[in-house]
């Protein structure tokens, strides 16, 4: 996929939410400068500009540099955090006062930070944090806190987050 139709995909997923819309498109541009490091160089102003007005004004931490799919939609756009090495699938969903980052381990270093699946979906007020993986089409309730992977087509709640459902039929993965 490239450049345009992410911000094509984008823009259709957040087409309740203009503010995820400046927020993703603000995004992808930024994102850009991952292709080449020349980029890098010539937009690093823009990299400034952009951590500024997203992270200072508007609240939300999504580095420049992580790896995210298509459709990616951020409903509220308050108070989203993303460390830099999450990974997010396809068509996910993001809300409010949401962290997914890494933590640190018995031995003083620090975890690695989780890997989303495609169309997962995730409730506002969530921690998602440490090394592990969520599969595709996972809904995570509202004010979760998720430390461990889940597996694909689950509907997870709670602090700890456990299982409260299994969905029976699968979205075709793109
Ligand atoms: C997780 C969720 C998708 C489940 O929805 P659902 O399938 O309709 O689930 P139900 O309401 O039937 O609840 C099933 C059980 O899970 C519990 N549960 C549901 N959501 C929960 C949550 N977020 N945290 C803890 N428990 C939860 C219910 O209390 C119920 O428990 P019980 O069986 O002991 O009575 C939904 O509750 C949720 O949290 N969605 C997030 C949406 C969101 O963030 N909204 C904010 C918009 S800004
Ligand atoms: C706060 C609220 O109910 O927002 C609704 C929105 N559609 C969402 O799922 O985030």
């Amino acid at each position: 996929m490239n450049f345009f139709q992410f911000i094509f995909q984008d823009w259709e997923s957040n087409k309740t939410s203009a503010k995820g819309r400046v927020i993703m498109l603000l995004f992808r541009i930024a994102n850009f400068c991952t292709t080449r490091r020349i980029y890098y160089y010539l937009l690093f102003p823009y990299l400034v500009f952009y951590k500024i007005l997203v992270e200072w004004f508007f609240s939300i931490e999504i580095p420049w540099n992580i790896k995210a799919g298509c459709g990616l939609r951020i409903y509220h756009g308050q108070g989203l955090v993303l460390n830099n090495q999450v990974v997010i699938g396809n068509y996910c969903t993001l809300r409010h006062c949401t962290t997914i980052g890494n933590k640190q381990l018995p031995n003083g270093t620090m975890s690695h930070s989780p890997v989303i699946g495609n169309y997962v979906d995730v409730g506002c007020n969530t921690c998602i944090i440490g090394n592990i993986t969520i599969g595709d089409q996972v809904t995570i309730g509202c004010g979760s806190v998720v430390t461990k992977s889940v597996p694909a087509n689950t509907v997870v709640a709670g602090n700890p987050a456990v299982p409260i459902r299994k969905l029976m039929q699968a979205v075709e993965v793109a």
